[in-house]
């Protein structure tokens, strides 16, 4: 490129950082007089919330007015807010203005334009776009379009022009580094350096190398049901980022930060992720773990955790495990939602309802005014009905209770500062005569006296949810590859464990399903998009209650079929067709990335070759040195092999990953590397990742990544059939740059059969 060209591009950005400089100035100032215009209205809202409540129409005044007076604390802390974000984008921009230009004609134009795109806007004072959002509709030319004729949508619809320069740079500290001109989407040029670089302790926005597939899912405003496959490390994550930084920037008016959910692995990944979004100027979406979400929903009752689950699933029988997976199916979610419909008045586990030992409403009458509803009437519904007509009678039998002599006891013991509370603000003599003013306060101590009773009808604690479920269980039709007699067993322990106040991760979703089926509730209304990451590690029957759960939003689904833990993996297609069935939507729409970014291409290579269908995964041209594995035969000299190993790797490298099979392996090498390595143990707790070397098993470090990873013991023994290509291709394409394998003794059939080039792994039989 000619040298006058970057002479002339390094103008404009000093230019524009010139001007960007003048506007930060300018918005520090107004930052300024928002913050003092916060502090002071803050400080009279201080004020007023001193005031002495000592006659009630003061205490009513005052608190109109405290309402009025914390309105405008909230809208001048808004209005700081943006001022503040203002400023920090201003500030970004400073620092790096643009990464990309396009020059455009339009029909009948004579003049060429050229339009900069950065990740905001930054329009002059003379109302001229300095840079373009890269979420402008004409900036989803630069992600698209090669040069030519080239389309993009626009609120007014589809406009064409021509597209006739694409350049891209790196501008940091308002210094052009580097600055090519490309035909592709965006270069691979640019794409090596991003990727080159060492891994950051939180994930990176990516909108200067959007890919083009990316591009199409961070776009997409069209599908209800999105479903992204994508191969390891192929920018599934990043791509559903920025989509939310898209999807708020598009309907700005209509979708707040707080009306998207996502659900992430866990806590580790969360953290992981929380920048990308204020990176681009947007507040953070929701975040919850699967885990989190049904505790939320099971009060007093601790659900066992995905973790604990991956554990005890390794040492799973057969037929537990053709138990599990009837249990996470459409079918079983399907025989509830029959069961429900059909279930018999008399097998509904309606309880009684007790206040002080005494029953107040028997479990009989209850089913009885259940009975008593509409045949044709949903199950919901009746139970809505059943508890309208409870609560209708408690308030009759409150009304009754209200003469009994007990309640003037009652009255009668009360002290002044008491009856002072129970008249709720009626001043003494306000009431027509004495018996009104008793009769107020009587119903206050009756309604206090049932307030349990009023509680557990509204919610809806005359039904046992796990009663239900358990009879549910004894009456289900089973699949033909499920043992009865290890059925029961499983009844039995569901019961058990209910005793115990705990429930298995597998059955609590169906469980939710079904009390939300028979007694209503337990949706949320206004989420309007809901993502979940690593789809591959839910069940059907989790996705079916999650989408139940939110019945109004458009739902996105983002994994890799290949990374399922501890089972077989499943051919894409297969997963796809079980979504399908399952979600039948009109507006559904398959996205599927193929081209691996995250790691070298001879790491990319080795993972490819674990799996099946491996060849469909397109490497990224990325040079790096080869996957190096050292076979060793006792465990002593594997440790030796890893305390070596993960101190050369700690010369070059930022962060170290050895990752293990289960929790038990993590825990065993972080005792016998501790004093050497001083690495840092990850627990499901954790919620950020330390430099250094970290130990970890292969769950937590879902949807992470490593400079460096060491695989332990990927022997034989430990990896035995295919079962845990899933696993170990986890394991692998952790990596960025470097990765080795560690077995005790010899290796894997899966490794073994990987049909690797000899000249890309060396085999180090020697023994230390
Ligand atoms: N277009 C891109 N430009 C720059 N970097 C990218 C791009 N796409 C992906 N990456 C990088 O590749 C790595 C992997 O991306 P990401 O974690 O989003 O992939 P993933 O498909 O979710 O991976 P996995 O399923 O293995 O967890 C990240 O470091 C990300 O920044």
């Amino acid at each position: 490129m000619a040298n006058n060209d970057l002479k002339n591009e390094q103008n404009r950005v000093d230019k524009v950082v010139a001007k960007l400089h003048k506007r930060i100035d300018k918005t520090e100032a107004e930052y300024q007089k928002a913050h003092n215009e916060t502090k002071r209205v803050q400080q009279n809202y201080g004020n007023n919330t001193s005031v002495n409540y000592v006659e009630v129409d003061d205490r009513i005044e005052t608190s109109a007015d405290l309402q009025q007076q914390r309105g405008l604390v909230n809208k001048v802390v808004q209005s700081e807010a943006i001022i503040k974000n203002q400023l920090e984008t201003y500030k970004k921009l400073a620092d790096s203005p643009y990464f990309g230009r396009i020059d455009i004609k339009d029909d009948g134009d004579d003049d060429t334009e050229s339009l900069y795109i950065g990740t905001a806007s930054f329009v002059d004072d003379n109302e001229n776009f300095l840079v373009y959002d890269w979420r402008a509709p004409i900036s989803s030319i630069y992600y698209n379009g090669t040069l030519g004729k080239v389309s993009y949508q626009t609120p007014a619809g589809k406009q064409s022009t021509d597209l006739e320069k694409k350049r891209q740079f790196q501008i940091s500290h308002g210094e052009i580094n580097n600055m090519f001109d490309t035909n592709e989407t965006v270069g691979d040029e640019m794409l090596q350096s991003v990727l080159g670089q060492q891994h950051d302790e939180v994930m990176q926005n990516i909108v200067s190398t959007i890919q083009k597939e990316q591009n199409d899912i961070i776009r997409d405003t069209y599908s209800d049901l999105l479903v992204v496959q994508g191969v390891a490390g192929s920018g599934k994550t990043s791509a559903i980022l920025q989509r939310i930084a898209f999807l708020l920037y598009h309907s700005r008016s209509s979708l707040q930060a707080d009306q998207i959910i996502l659900f992430s692995p866990n806590r580790l990944f969360s953290h992981y992720i929380s920048d990308v979004l204020p990176s681009l100027g947007e507040r953070n979406m929701r975040q919850v773990t699967l885990q989190e979400f049904i505790d939320h929903r099971l009060e007093g009752v601790k659900v066992q955790s995905l973790f604990d689950q991956y554990e005890t699933e390794q040492a799973y029988t057969d037929e537990e495990r053709a138990i599990q997976s009837f249990k996470r199916s459409h079918q079983y979610m399907t025989s509830i939602e029959n069961y429900i419909n059909t279930v018999f008045n008399d097998d509904i586990a309606f309880q009684s309802i007790l206040i002080d030992g005494k029953v107040f409403f028997d479990a009989d009458v209850i089913k009885d005014i259940y009975a008593s509803q509409p045949k044709q009437m949903k199950p919901a519904d009746k139970f809505l009905k059943t508890k309208n007509r409870l609560i209708e009678i408690l308030k009759k039998r409150i009304e009754v209770e209200v003469y009994k002599p007990w309640v003037d006891d009652a009255i009668d013991q009360l002290n002044s500062e008491q009856y002072h509370d129970f008249m709720e603000g009626h001043q003494l003599g306000s009431f027509q005569d004495e018996d009104d003013e008793r009769y107020f306060i009587a119903k206050q101590i009756v309604t206090e006296h049932f307030r349990k009773v009023y509680d557990a009808l509204y919610n809806g604690s005359f039904f046992d949810p796990y009663l239900q479920y358990q009879r549910f269980m004894q009456q289900v039709v089973l699949p033909k590859d499920v043992n009865v007699d290890a059925w029961n067993d499983d009844v039995d322990g569901f019961a058990d464990s209910i005793e115990l106040h705990q429930v298995r991760l597998d059955d609590a979703a169906p469980l939710l399903y079904m009390r939300d089926l028979m007694i209503g509730g337990g949706q949320n209304q206004t989420m309007q998009y809901l993502f979940v990451d690593e789809m591959q590690d839910y069940s059907i029957a989790q996705l079916i209650y999650i989408k139940h759960a939110f019945p109004q939003t458009k739902i996105n689904l983002i994994g890799d079929s290949e990374q399922a833990l501890f089972k077989a993996v499943e051919a894409p297609q297969e997963l796809l067709n079980k979504l399908n069935e399952a979600f039948a939507t009109k507006k559904s729409r398959l996205i599927t990335l193929n081209r691996s970014y995250r790691s070298t291409y001879p790491i990319t290579n080795f993972a490819k070759s674990l799996l099946p269908n491996g060849d469909e995964i397109e490497a990224f041209n990325r040079p790096g040195k080869s996957p190096e594995i050292f076979i060793r035969h006792n465990e002593q000299e594997c440790i030796d092999a890893l305390i070596d190993c993960a101190k050369q790797e700690l010369k070059d490298e930022g962060t170290v990953a050895i990752v293990t099979k289960n929790l038990t392996e993590a825990k065993q090498l972080h005792q016998h590397t501790y004093n050497q390595l001083n690495p840092t143990l990850l627990a499901d707790t954790d919620r950020s990742l330390p430099k250094g070397v970290v130990i970890m098993p292969i769950y937590l470090a879902k949807g992470l990544e490593f400079d460096s990873v060491i695989a332990w013991n990927v022997s034989k023994d430990n990896y035995p059939n295919d079962d845990y290509v899933g696993t170990l291709y986890t394991i692998a394409t952790r990596a960025m740059h470097h990765l080795t394998l560690i077995s005790n003794g010899t290796v894997s059939p899966i490794i073994a059969n990987a049909n690797l080039p000899i000249n890309e792994v060396k085999i180090d039989r020697k023994i230390k």
